[in-house]
């Protein structure tokens, strides 16, 4: 199907073009829901908190291929100084580092929030985080392009299989991050003298004090 952005030639220059449907001031909270949501209609994921699983997870409600968009991550947009960044379990740097913004998921935000890395889970990340633009009406009904950071089915995997868990690779610098600063709570000398030099053995080490707390 062609859709067109721009009117064609001898549109009617009093009648405004439209690319997509103009939202009314007279549609109430519940209607707009109903054509404009971050909620996927037809669900790739679904959260679970069951007692028999330490954490709350996000697992696939359906086959998805490689290469899948299943969501976007959302939260509170901040500004963070790079300082400050990751204090929060679920704070994410977005766009260029040298924009210092992030999107925080601890307060607001929706299934993406739960999504867990793979160690310990499975072999490999089964999903990845890419940002994209989308074309979005701004004030005034401008036309604007909006960064997102999606979730997308890693396209190196072999997808993800229905009821499978979605993982992504949080990276060393989270893990990092983490261990610093437990070890610092716990005034654990010899754990800090013995700092995991690859990704695996830091998301291991947290894991473990993670159990040992209570914590999650
Ligand atoms: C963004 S949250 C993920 C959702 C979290 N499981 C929950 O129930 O809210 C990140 C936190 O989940 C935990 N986590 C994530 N991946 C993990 C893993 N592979 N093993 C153990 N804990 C993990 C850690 O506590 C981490 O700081």
């Amino acid at each position: 199907m062609t859709t067109y952005t721009r009117p064609p030639q001898n549109w009617p220059t009093n009648l405004p073009y439209l690319s997509t449907v103009h939202l009314d001031s007279s549609l109430a909270p519940s209607q707009r829901e109903l054509v404009q949501s971050t909620r996927s209609p037809d669900p790739d994921a679904y959260m679970v908190s069951a007692q028999s699983y330490p954490q709350s997870g996000l697992f696939a409600a359906r086959q998805l291929a490689p290469g899948t968009h299943i969501i976007d991550y959302t939260g509170l947009l901040h500004s963070c100084p790079l300082s400050t960044c990751s204090i929060s379990d679920y704070d994410l740097a977005f766009l260029d580092r040298d924009a210092s913004i992030a999107i925080d998921g601890a307060g607001m935000g929706n299934e993406a929030r739960f999504i867990n890395d793979y160690h310990g889970v499975r072999d490999g990340p089964n999903a990845v985080f890419e940002e994209y633009y989308v074309k979005v009406k701004g004030p005034k009904g401008k036309e604007m392009w909006e960064a997102r950071m999606g979730v997308w089915v890693n396209p190196l995997s072999t997808g993800v299989a229905k009821g499978e868990e979605i993982c992504l690779s949080y990276g060393k610098g989270y893990w990092r991050a983490r261990l610093g600063a437990m070890e610092q709570r716990k005034e654990d000398d010899s754990r800090a003298g013995a700092a995991a030099k690859n990704e695996t053995d830091l998301s291991e080490k947290v894991m473990s004090m993670t159990v040992k707390d209570g914590k999650g």
